[in-house]
């Protein structure tokens, strides 16, 4: 791990890059890539009998969308024009891996050099030699051609660094910025996706709430994110589902600095260099900051309760996001925060007001125990059919955590229309 001086260093020069105002100047490759979407749902998912896998399809939308983000580029896994299957297979496998060697490095030493750690080290580097591809296109497209695009995307202000930061921005440094939203910007989105559509799919009520707001705020579509970060209800659902999920797991690590003691609660003092985690598991099912029901996938604990001071839910507010450990926090906390946000609020919002969305989950699997456990259940929204409520069900956890077996049936919404939805944003 690098120290938290050079760290600080090499983030310097693109913290402005993932500010929210200079994301929102990229939302219009978000609603490009949410018309893409929902177009393709309508065409292949709604009709009698048909089945959407949730989180294959949130993760062709994740990674089309980060690839526009990035570099302006098509890449067309929504449209079917690109090789789905070959750009996740055994991606999964390659994060374990990945995870193994982030959280014991020693038994990366020994395996390094075996044949199945190279074959694994293979899948992993298709994002650095994307990147690079990338980044060779775009110079070989010369300075006057990038200048013409009537917007910028995140290649374009990444190469600039290495002008105006020419002390840290090396090839070296620029490669990592560029690997970096490619290699984080799908799987966490996808995996949010499909969490919404499940924890919705368990809870008609709060899907229904959800609705009857994005129904009664008059959005654009797709929504704007000055509209959709306003929504109460929305950002609700967004904190609980983030907060049940624990995306970041493994993620959040730091070496005990010299220069600061590390005491845990029970007096043991941990050794200067040690690596500590602060896992969200831990923290953000703590019944003593969220309540006695913090198993509960439970979107109202984020908002003010019926009988609760302004000052009381500030200060519950407060501790709930403190032990948040969704993002990480502190200096290596998570730098695409406000471009994940951004997309997800939009895409959800978008989803829920065109779709009826049921859930069929058939192989859903979990290690931990939430309030929701089985295999084999059908929800819709009018009922819950649990096939075998004996059975429990876990997710795939490695350095992210993967959904697997979300299915959902779609039907559009009375008096919604997807044609409507991309003459609107033409016109934007
Ligand atoms: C739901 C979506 C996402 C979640 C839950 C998430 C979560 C996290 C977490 C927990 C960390 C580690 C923070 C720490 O150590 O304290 C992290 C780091 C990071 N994430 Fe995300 N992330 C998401 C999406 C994204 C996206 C879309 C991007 C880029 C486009 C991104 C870029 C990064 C980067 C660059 C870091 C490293 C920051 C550093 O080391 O200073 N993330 N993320």
């Amino acid at each position: 791990m690098e120290s938290p001086q050079d760290h600080a260093t090499i983030k310097r020069p693109i913290a402005a890059i993932y500010s929210m105002s200079n994301v929102t100047k990229s939302e219009r490759f978000i609603d490009e890539c949410i018309l893409q979407f929902v177009h393709q749902l309508d065409q292949e998912f709604t009709g009698p009998g048909k089945a959407l896998p949730v989180y294959p399809w949130a993760h062709f939308f994740a990674y089309d969308t980060i690839m526009k983000i990035t570099a302006s580029v098509d890449f067309g896994l929504v449209r079917g024009e690109a090789d789905r299957e070959g750009m996740f297979r055994g991606m999964h496998e390659a994060q374990k891996f990945r995870a193994m060697a982030v959280c014991m490095p020693w038994m990366f030493e020994l395996l390094k050099r075996t044949p199945l750690t190279t074959v694994v080290l293979k899948r992993i580097g298709s994002f650095p030699r994307r990147a690079r591809e990338l980044i060779q296109s775009r110079r070989a497209m010369g300075e006057t051609v990038t200048k013409t695009y009537d917007r910028e995307d995140l290649l374009d202000q990444l190469l600039e660094t290495k002008e105006k930061f020419p002390q840290t921005v090396d090839e070296l440094v620029l490669h990592g910025y560029a690997t970096t939203p490619l290699f984080a910007g799908g799987e966490t989105i996808a995996a949010t996706i499909t969490a919404v559509v499940y924890f919705l799919g368990k809870h008609p009520s709060v899907a229904a709430t959800l609705q009857d707001e994005l129904a009664s705020s008059g959005l654009q579509m797709p929504p704007l994110w000055v509209e959709v970060q306003k929504m109460p209800y929305l950002d609700a659902v967004m904190h609980e589902t983030l907060r049940c999920l624990s995306l970041g797991a493994a993620l959040s690590r730091r070496a005990v600095p010299a220069d600061r003691a590390f005491i845990l609660p029970d007096g043991r003092r941990v050794p200067t260099g040690t690596t500590v985690a602060m896992l969200g598991w831990a923290t953000q099912f703590n019944q003593d900051i969220y309540g006695t029901d913090a198993q509960e996938f439970r979107p109202e604990r984020w908002l003010i309760g019926s009988t609760e001071t302004p000052e009381a839910y500030a200060e519950r507010l407060r501790r709930m996001n403190k032990a948040d450990m969704t993002w990480g926090a502190g200096d290596r906390a998570c730098l695409g925060k406000n471009i994940a946000r951004c997309e997800l609020y939009k895409v959800v919002a978008t989803l829920y007001s065109k779709f009826e969305v049921s859930v069929s989950l058939s192989v859903f699997a979990r290690t931990r125990n939430l309030d929701l456990n089985c295999i084999g259940l059908t929800v819709t929204f009018a009922q819950i059919q649990l096939v075998d409520p004996t059975k429990e069900w876990t997710l795939r956890e490695a350095l992210g955590v993967k959904p697997d077996g979300v299915e959902a049936r779609l039907s559009l919404r009375s008096g919604a229309s997807v044609d409507q939805l991309r003459t609107l944003s033409e016109t934007r």
